[in-house]
């Protein structure tokens, strides 16, 4: 059942276009996640969801309701950490919980949402003195204090060292399994390939692509490539001739061979026809940044 829809999403700034026909639906209890180069209107997606913008035209539903219609109801049943949330200097941190807790009819316990963030030790320090990646954690444990139905989180892990990152991919692993929907903003693509369970790839305001984190590398036509020792000098013959290798280069002791398919085993085979041992073999195969690539032409952060 779709939680989110999404259908033909225009919107603008001025002359500028920020969004253009964008539609994509979010199933119940899925991690979704939007990924794309700076400017490709990811923020403009997630605020005209969560009600903050509004749309020039097509239609939203957020738990079958219209976010600029019902924004209160959408409120209620939506957790949203957005870029650079703002909070009062003095506010301390078991205060800003306690607040947003009031917000909501059935509330999370804050006291435990404190340790899950790792804020028990700051709970009583002003918002001004915590660092960035505190700041980040406090700003995830607030989206999620009013027990969400879904969650919306725009850049959540960037200024996260990354053990801290790790630890946060760990707990919305376990919100999810809660049945909490996640929609994630991200530019880490390994953020998105380990926690996502389908990704919308936007490109200047337009969806380029929606699948799966396998789907998205299978349907780019990236190569493989075999990288060892050999334990005797090959002649590149015997590897230009298999229909799976596309070429085969040597630099210094070492050999790479690139192409498709059954790679792997057919270069092991003609390996072990001529008894040459493969030393440091490795094998690289195509990732959810060779796929970003691909699809957008730009590179992410690793
Ligand atoms: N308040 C605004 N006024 C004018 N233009 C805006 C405004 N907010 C965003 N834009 C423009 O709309 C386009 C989409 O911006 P948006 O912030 O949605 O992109 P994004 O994909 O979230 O980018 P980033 O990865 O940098 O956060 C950009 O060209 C941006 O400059």
């Amino acid at each position: 059942m779709a939680i989110i829809e999404v259908e033909s999403l225009h919107k603008r700034y001025g002359e500028r276009v920020a969004v253009q026909d964008l539609s994509f639906s979010v199933e119940h209890g899925e991690i979704f996640g939007v990924v794309g180069p700076n400017g490709a209107g990811k923020t403009t997606t997630v605020e005209c969801i969560t009600g903050l913008r509004t749309p020039d035209g097509g239609s939203i539903r957020v738990v079958g309701r219209d976010p600029q219609r019902d924004g209160q109801e959408v409120r209620k049943r939506v957790g949203v950490q957005l870029q650079e949330s703002q909070l009062p200097d003095r506010l301390k941190v078991w205060e800003a919980l306690d607040l947003y807790a009031s917000f909501y009819d059935e509330p999370a316990d804050w006291r435990a949402s404190l340790d899950d963030w790792g804020l028990s030790d700051l709970r009583n320090s002003p918002y001004r003195t915590l660092s960035g990646g505190q700041k980040q954690r406090l700003a995830i444990a607030l989206a999620l204090v009013g027990n969400p139905q879904v969650a919306v989180l725009d850049e959540l892990t960037t200024g996260l060292d990354p053990q801290a990152r790790r630890d946060t991919w760990r707990l919305l692993a376990a919100i999810r399994d809660r049945g909490v929907t996640i929609l994630l903003v991200t530019h880490f693509m390994e953020e998105a390939e380990e926690l996502c369970d389908r990704i919308a790839v936007i490109n200047g305001g337009r969806l380029v692509a929606l699948d799966t984190p396998a789907g998205l590398v299978s349907s780019v036509q990236a190569e493989q490539r075999v990288r060892f020792r050999p334990s005797a000098p090959l002649p590149d013959r015997l590897l230009t001739d298999l229909p799976e290798v596309t070429s085969v280069t040597t630099a210094g002791s070492q050999t790479v061979v690139t192409g498709t398919g059954s790679l792997l085993q057919a270069v092991t085979a003609v390996l072990a026809r001529h008894q040459i041992v493969a030393a440091d073999l490795r094998v690289e195969q195509a990732s959810l940044d060779d796929a970003y690539v691909a699809l957008t032409g730009r590179t992410e952060e690793k």
